[in-house]
């Protein structure tokens, strides 16, 4: 098992992408809008709604639209273009919360639903995440440390697994780190051009 993000391909990692101000400045504003409690943990989507149990970015006819991509997130999304991560402006954006013991068990984002770069901002609490090669079951552990930039791309986003382990701590170089509220948020763009507005 290795923290080397270079582990596996595809894999970025990009530590203090947001300073500590800028960091509490985007909690205040995603705290201060809706949370959706119909999973475990709670989410925000923005832009187009993701139906987990579909596995599908198809509106909903009997649900509300995903509201529009707020402001205090576009200026990130910008930024990830002007920095080459994604192609385009993201149209999907997921935030997820993790209280300690909560996680995200082992997937690869819809692919017929969104594009080839999944850029994940980390706030709050650090975790590790862990990330299974699902043929040979190589594993690699990338820690996330808060303010960091996680961008899965070719075999990390299309191949490999990635997944949080549902636990209180995560092993550390000395001791295991205790876990505090973490919070994600995860730009993607839509596959289908058509469905991106
Ligand atoms: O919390 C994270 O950093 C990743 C979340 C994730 O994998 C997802 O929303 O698809
Ligand atoms: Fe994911």
């Amino acid at each position: 098992m290795t923290h080397e993000a270079a582990a596996v391909p595809g894999l970025r990692y990009v530590a203090d992408w947001l300073a500590p101000d800028a960091c509490a400045a985007l909690l205040s504003h995603i705290d201060a809008a809706e949370w959706s409690t119909r999973l475990r943990r709670r989410v925000q989507h923005y832009g187009h709604r993701y139906d987990y149990g579909r596995r599908s970015v198809a509106a909903d006819p009997h649900g509300a639209p995903a509201p529009p991509i707020p402001e205090w997130l576009r200026e990130h999304a910008a930024r990830l273009v002007g920095e080459g991560v994604l192609d385009r402006a993201a149209d999907q954006v997921i935030i997820n919360e993790y209280q300690p013991g909560q996680g995200i068990s082992a997937h690869v984002d819809c692919v017929p639903c969104f594009g080839p770069v999944v850029a994940a901002i980390s706030l709050g609490s650090a975790c590790v995440m862990d990330f299974t090669h699902p043929e040979d079951g190589t594993k690699a552990a990338l820690p996330l440390a808060p303010g960091s930039l996680c961008a899965m791309t070719g075999p990390a986003r299309f191949t490999w697994r990635h997944a949080i382990a549902a636990r209180k701590s995560d092993p550390g170089a000395a001791a295991r780190i205790p876990r505090g509220r973490r919070v994600s948020v995860t730009f993607r763009t839509m596959a289908d051009p058509a469905a991106a507005r």
